[in-house]
């Protein structure tokens, strides 16, 4: 059934950071549509708290930095993915990693295999960059029609990145050269690994020292900022001409600062890499998103680890978003008043910047309250997802609508 386009919204948040809906939205140029019915049944496996008749119907989004695991963690963590997601780009950093095509192949298979049945989700292959990678692998990499980026781990900067790279410039150059010529973006993990830069510096640093200049080197190469965390970042993405420089960007660095990696005692579930950084900097990422800037688009970087090896001393970095990622980054949005930016953000960027065609099917999000589990159980443990116990808006329904 066709949703009714509708020319106005109601108030959708007493937070005081919302502003009302934007002129454009109110002449209703954008495909992202919010209608006014009764809600059916929301089928996400959630505690519907009070249905409400709003709801936002969007083209289905995907996620352009994930990481699904193997295993037993790949068979808890992906139906969350697939669920509301059309495809994903599919993180490398296994051990060992996954540094060739053929490797690549394989784990697409395990993670086909993994998927609910009738799921029509795809997850989209990358190659971990090496000191080795050698511009051989790049073109079987094309040739493949599975791998469709190489990421750039600097080594030692996060989880499983003992293997990256340690000299991109020396080491990587000829391979970056066929990259381009093969029309493959390199995905980076912009922090330097130099222990005598302050930990939260890290990301502008790797501007200054690494980026800023590759772009300059190689003005063609498609380059994604991943998880971009300061406004350094958005400058720099900004500054970038030719639009061939882009990031992603987190719910977690959308919508936490710094604070609240120490809010009420040490928050290890808040803990990601790059780490979250103060105020000034989430607000310039979100300002960025909400603006409708086609630089940049949804990647979660959903990363799941079990609950024992976060709360640990020593715990791993990485935060767990897949089955709340969609109903956070509505949340932005909402508060910045701009709703109808979300689609361009969730569903259109990526696949423009990839060359990739947008999904067809829809997604519904609807103004309806849940309550968000404590912790996901799979056999061999459990994995807390950011918001954990909360109660968020905007509950996403794998419900399409044509
Ligand atoms: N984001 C994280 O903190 N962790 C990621 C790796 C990464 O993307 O840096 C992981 O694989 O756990």
């Amino acid at each position: 059934m066709q949703a009714a386009t509708i020319t106005t919204i109601p108030t959708v948040s007493a937070h005081p950071r919302t502003k009302p809906p934007s002129a454009s939205f109110l002449r209703s140029s954008v495909p992202c549509r919010v209608s006014f019915r009764p809600a059916p049944r929301p089928n996400l496996r959630a505690t519907a708290m009070a249905a409400t008749s709003q709801q936002l119907i969007i083209t289905r989004p995907d996620d352009w930095h994930l990481h699904v695991r193997e295993g037993e963690v790949l068979e808890a963590v992906l139906p969350h993915s697939a669920r509301h997601f059309g495809r994903a780009i599919i993180m490398p950093n296994l051990k060992p990693p996954v540094t060739t095509t053929a490797r690549a192949v394989e784990y697409r298979e395990e993670i086909m295999k993994a998927l609910p049945s009738g799921s029509s989700f795809l997850p989209l292959m990358t190659l971990y960059l090496t000191d080795n990678t050698s511009p051989e692998e790049i073109k079987l990499a094309r040739e493949s029609g599975v791998v469709f980026a190489v990421k750039l781990y600097p080594a030692g900067a996060t989880t499983n990145s003992q293997d990256g790279v340690t000299d991109i410039f020396g080491k990587c150059f000829s391979v970056l050269e066929e990259m381009v010529r093969q029309d493959m973006p390199l995905l980076v993990h912009g922090e330097v690994t130099d222990p005598h830069v302050d930990t939260f510096d890290r990301e502008k640093v790797f501007i200054d020292r690494i980026l800023a200049p590759l772009v300059q080197k190689l003005p063609q190469l498609k380059i994604v900022m991943e998880h971009i965390t300061t406004m350094d970042a958005v400058n720099f993405i900004e500054s970038c001409e030719g639009g061939h420089v882009a990031a992603t960007v987190t719910p977690q660095h959308l919508l936490l600062n710094r604070n609240a990696l120490f809010q009420g005692g040490l928050q290890p579930h808040n803990y990601c890499l790059p780490v979250l950084k103060r105020e000034t900097h989430r607000q310039a990422i979100a300002s960025a998103v909400t603006s409708g800037s086609k630089r940049y688009f949804l990647g979660t970087d959903s990363a799941p680890h079990d609950k024992k090896n976060k709360e640990r001393s020593c715990g791993c970095a990485g935060i767990y978003s897949a089955p709340v990622a969609l109903s956070l980054y509505a949340k932005v949005f909402e508060e910045a008043g701009a709703l109808d930016k979300l689609e361009a953000f969730t569903s259109f960027n990526g696949p423009d910047f990839y060359g990739l065609p947008r999904n067809n099917s829809k997604i519904v999000l609807r103004k309806s309250a849940w309550k968000v589990p404590a912790t996901y159980r799979y056999s061999s443990g459990e994995i807390v997802p950011m918001s954990t116990g909360s109660t968020l808006e905007w509950l996403p329904s794998d419900q399409t609508e044509e």
